[in-house]
């Protein structure tokens, strides 16, 4: 479990990056942080690993402060993923991925051995691994970096807008290969978006924030879509449009469900009684209850 106590960071600048953040992020589940641009996700993101110290407060992981021991050890049992792969451009794929390894003392060998364990794990294919990055696709360079954030087999994973360089198809393709790998590896991932859709997709617990990392609301993607908390979360969320904005049409073969662009989304399923059996599952998600609703 990692916590957040009162953590507040102000830049040398002076500007407030996050005002006074309380939060727990359960273990072996998703946590997004969600909100526009300039928000503090990213700052609240690389508190938990010390690439950026807090001004005040604390951030605790398993009730251990982050802030007691060497920052440099910290960062290597914490994976790490961000948006454009950041990987080294004259390192192969094979040592992007064993870096951490060799860094913490694993002989050459030995960790080339667990890379190639890794492109497994993350779909890739071993012909790519004496490649450059430059060599790979966009979609193939953040599987690389997946790779090489868990390849020394971290309980947490940092990810900071792994998918936002990327087109659509191959996000959602990616996104997929997250919830796999996520249902397989069981980490504690903190995941970092302006993307609401994926925040939905991905989380088991959402934090949509404000400027200064003000918490607006936090909760399962189901408890937000069912009861926002404010018109902000409201429009954020886009609960009056697009897909959100569904309504019900009766045919003569049974009831659908249209959005507000008067697409069919999917047939009603008659089921009353799995409705308030959802209640007591937070981790389910709306489009459950629509039977061939593609997600988002
Ligand atoms: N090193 C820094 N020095 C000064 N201000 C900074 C620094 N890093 C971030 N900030 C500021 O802190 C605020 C929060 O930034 P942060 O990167 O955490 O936001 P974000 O929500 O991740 O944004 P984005 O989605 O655009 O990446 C912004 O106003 C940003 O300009």
């Amino acid at each position: 479990m990692i916590e957040f106590r009162s953590v507040t960071k102000t830049f040398p600048d002076g500007t407030h990056a996050v005002g006074d953040f309380s939060l727990v992020l359960p273990s072996r589940k998703t946590t997004v942080f969600v909100g526009s641009s300039g928000c503090g996700k990213t700052t609240l993101l690389r508190m938990i690993n010390r690439m950026v110290e807090p001004t005040s407060g604390d951030v605790e992981i398993d009730g251990e402060s982050v802030l007691g021991g060497d920052p440099v050890a910290l960062r290597r049992r914490i994976g790490y993923v961000m948006q454009n792969s950041g990987l080294m451009p004259h390192f192969t794929v094979l040592d992007n991925v064993a870096t951490v390894l060799r860094l913490t003392g694993v002989g050459k060998r030995e960790a080339h051995e667990r890379a190639r364990t890794m492109l497994d794990t993350v779909g890739l294919d071993q012909h790519l691994a004496d490649r450059y990055p430059s060599q790979l696709s966009g979609g193939q360079q953040q599987r690389v970096g997946v790779a090489r954030g868990l390849a020394a087999d971290p309980n947490i994973l940092l990810m900071d807008e792994p998918f936002g360089a990327v087109d659509p198809i191959v996000r959602a393709d990616l996104q997929q290969e997250l919830i796999r790998l996520q249902s397989e590896l069981d980490k504690t991932v903190v995941f970092v978006t302006h993307d609401i859709d994926e925040a939905f997709l991905l989380g088991d617990q959402v934090v949509i924030l404000d400027k200064g990392a003000r918490i607006v609301q936090v909760g399962s993607p189901s408890e937000i879509i069912e009861n926002p908390a404010d018109d902000f979360v409201e429009a954020f969320i886009g609960a009056e449009r697009g897909r959100r904005a569904l309504t019900v049409k009766q045919t003569p073969h049974g009831a659908v469900v249209v959005d507000s662009e008067g697409r069919t989304q999917g047939r009603l399923r008659e089921a009353p009684t799995a409705v308030a059996s959802d209640a007591a599952e937070p981790a389910s998600r709306a489009s459950d209850a629509i039977d061939g609703a593609s997600g988002p």
